[in-house]
This record gives C-alpha cells, sequence and structure tokens, in this order.
C-alpha cells in the first residue's frame, strides 16, 4: 500500500473514500485531503482524524499517492496549479473526475505521470461501491495494485484495458444507483395507490432490492434463473413481468445507458477542449 495519500478535494467521494482506507487499516496519520476552504475541511479532520491542507502544493510535496477528486469543470485550474509540485514529487495520480480522459489530466499536470483513472460511485459511501479503472501506459504493476487496494476499500473494482470502456463502466455502475433510486420512487408511488402508507411501500421496496442484489450476488444462478424462480405459473409475478417486457424495460435500460455513455464522451470533449 502506499505511505501517503494525498486527496485533492475533500467531498463526499473523498469522504466515502478516506472513511472506506480507515475501516480497512489505512492509518488516519497517512492521509491528506484538501479544500481552498478550511471550513469544509474541519468536520473531514475531526471525524476521520486525518490531515488537512488548504495548500494542494504542500499536500501534494509528501504523497506517493494523489487522488484528484475534485469537480471536472475546475480540474484544468487545479491541475495546472500544482504542475510543478506534480513534476517534483511524480506520484501516483487517480483521478476520479467524471469525462476527462487520461491524457488531457496528464497534459494538464505537465506531462509524464503514472496515472489510473477511476469511474467508483456513491455506494461508496457505504462501503458498497463499484468502480471501474484504467492504468495509463505508466502505470506500474505496483501502482495499480495501490490503487486496487485503495477502491476495494469501499466496494469492488473491474479493470478495463481500453480507456473508452469507462463510458460503458459509468452507464453500468458510475451513474446506475440514481437508476435503482428512480425505480424505489415509482415502486412507492405505485404501491400508495395500491393502497400501502408510503413510508411502508418505502421499506419493503428496499428491503426487496438489498434481499434480490444479496441473492444475486451470492448465489450460482443467474439473474434470468432467478426471475424465473419466482414467477408460478399463471401467477402475480408473471403477469407484471409480462407488462413490463411488453413496456420495452429492456429497450428503455439500453437506450438510457447509450445516452449515458454518450453524454460521458459529449463531457469528454467540452472539459478537454473549453476547459
Ligand atoms: N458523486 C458521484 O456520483 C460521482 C461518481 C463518480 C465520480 N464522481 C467524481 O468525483 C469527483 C468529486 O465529486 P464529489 O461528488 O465528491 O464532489 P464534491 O463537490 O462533494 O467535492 C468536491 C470537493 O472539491 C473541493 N475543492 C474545490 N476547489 C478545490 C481546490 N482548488 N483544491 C482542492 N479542493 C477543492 C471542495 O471543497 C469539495 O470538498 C468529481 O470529479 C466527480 O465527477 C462523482
Ligand atoms: N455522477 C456523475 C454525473 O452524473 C458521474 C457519474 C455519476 O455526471
Amino acid at each position: 500500500m502506499a505511505n501517503h495519500i494525498t486527496f485533492i478535494g475533500a467531498g463526499n467521494m473523498a469522504s466515502a473514500i478516506i472513511g472506506g482506507l480507515i475501516d480497512s487499516g489505512f492509518s488516519p496519520s497517512s492521509i491528506t485531503a484538501t479544500s481552498p476552504d478550511d471550513a469544509m475541511l474541519a468536520p473531514v479532520r475531526e471525524r476521520l482524524g486525518i490531515h488537512t491542507d488548504t495548500d494542494n502544493n504542500a499536500a501534494v510535496s509528501q504523497a506517493d499517492v494523489v487522488v484528484l477528486a475534485v469537480k471536472p469543470q475546475i480540474m484544468r485550474q487545479v491541475c495546472e496549479a500544482m504542475r510543478d509540485s506534480v513534476q517534483h514529487q511524480k506520484p501516483l495520480i487517480i483521478s476520479i473526475a467524471a469525462g476527462l480522459d487520461a491524457d488531457t489530466i496528464d497534459a494538464w499536470l505537465g506531462g509524464g505521470n503514472a496515472l489510473v483513472r477511476c469511474m467508483p460511485n456513491t455506494p461508496s459511501l457505504v462501503g458498497y461501491g463499484a468502480s471501474g479503472l484504467f492504468a495509463n501506459a505508466r502505470v506500474s504493476a505496483e501502482q495499480r495494485d495501490v490503487a486496487t487496494e485503495l477502491m476495494e476499500a469501499v466496494g469492488i473494482v473491474e479493470w478495463v484495458e481500453d480507456e473508452a470502456l469507462l463510458e460503458a463502466v459509468t452507464a453500468v455502475s458510475g451513474s446506475a444507483p440514481a437508476y435503482f433510486f428512480l425505480m424505489f420512487e415509482a415502486m412507492e408511488e405505485a404501491g400508495v395507490k395500491l393502497g400501502l402508507p408510503a413510508a411502508t411501500a418505502r421499506r419493503l421496496a428496499i428491503q426487496t432490492a438489498l434481499g434480490a442484489a444479496t441473492m444475486a450476488k451470492q448465489s450460482d444462478k443467474d439473474p434470468a434463473t432467478l426471475k424465473q424462480n419466482v414467477m408460478s405459473p399463471g401467477g402475480t409475478t408473471e403477469r407484471a413481468i409480462a407488462h413490463l417486457e411488453e413496456a420495452n424495460l429492456r429497450g428503455t435500460m439500453e437506450e438510457a445507458m447509450q445516452a449515458c455513455a454518450k453524454r460521458a464522451q459529449e463531457m469528454a470533449k467540452e472539459l478537454s477542449t473549453n476547459n
């Protein structure tokens, strides 16, 4: 594992990853998080016991891993302002920013960097994250292991060898928590129309999703078989599933995920040229 990890940005995703690292035994004294606003850093410092700094360059100068966790729209200005310290220190760079390709970030940091691009998701906050990772040619096998260990602290990790596949990862896991939250909203609304109190419908829907996901993860049966096991011939589930198939749920999911991946592509273009 790394000796010292610096997080540039101390927001939702950075706090989630830091929390996971500490829970998995990484020493808080080996972690620094930065933000220009010390008022944002105080709760992180107090809750997690890590170092904080309002100076990105000072924080980079002691790190062997630097995680870029600021919003994509300000990434260029943040990277260019710490270019000299990155070039001097040569840490492993891990960017979790959506839609910014490895070469663009590397160039903003002065070039020649070992850089991993990561697409995490918000369930990292509760240790159930799913991250897709891509390494540029300068990343060593040991640095890959460091990145894997870092992101496995908050969930599962899948490496892709073609950077463009991070767009697919964004569609399948990065943005996908929102698809399930939409499903919870819809199920709660429908449950209320069927007469249940909203809180009851919500609790039942969420617990059912948790149960279904846990079964799908633990079972050696594929999702189609698990689905079939719920569907008694001529029964209630068969009727509901037939309705979802007729309404083209599969086609709608495909279109939504294509739109997501396309937007990731557009963002990469917009952010690398207009940033
Ligand atoms: N939220 C998601 O679902 C999600 C999923 C995948 C990837 N991401 C990526 O994660 C990154 C962070 O997202 P987030 O949701 O944690 O955002 P956030 O707004 O919660 O956190 C951003 C942090 O950056 C800090 N910051 C601003 N300017 C800075 C500067 N000059 N130097 C250092 N820190 C600075 C802010 O104080 C804040 O703590 C983004 O690039 C986003 O694309 C987010
Ligand atoms: N949230 C970010 C977005 O919606 C990136 C993946 C999840 O752009």
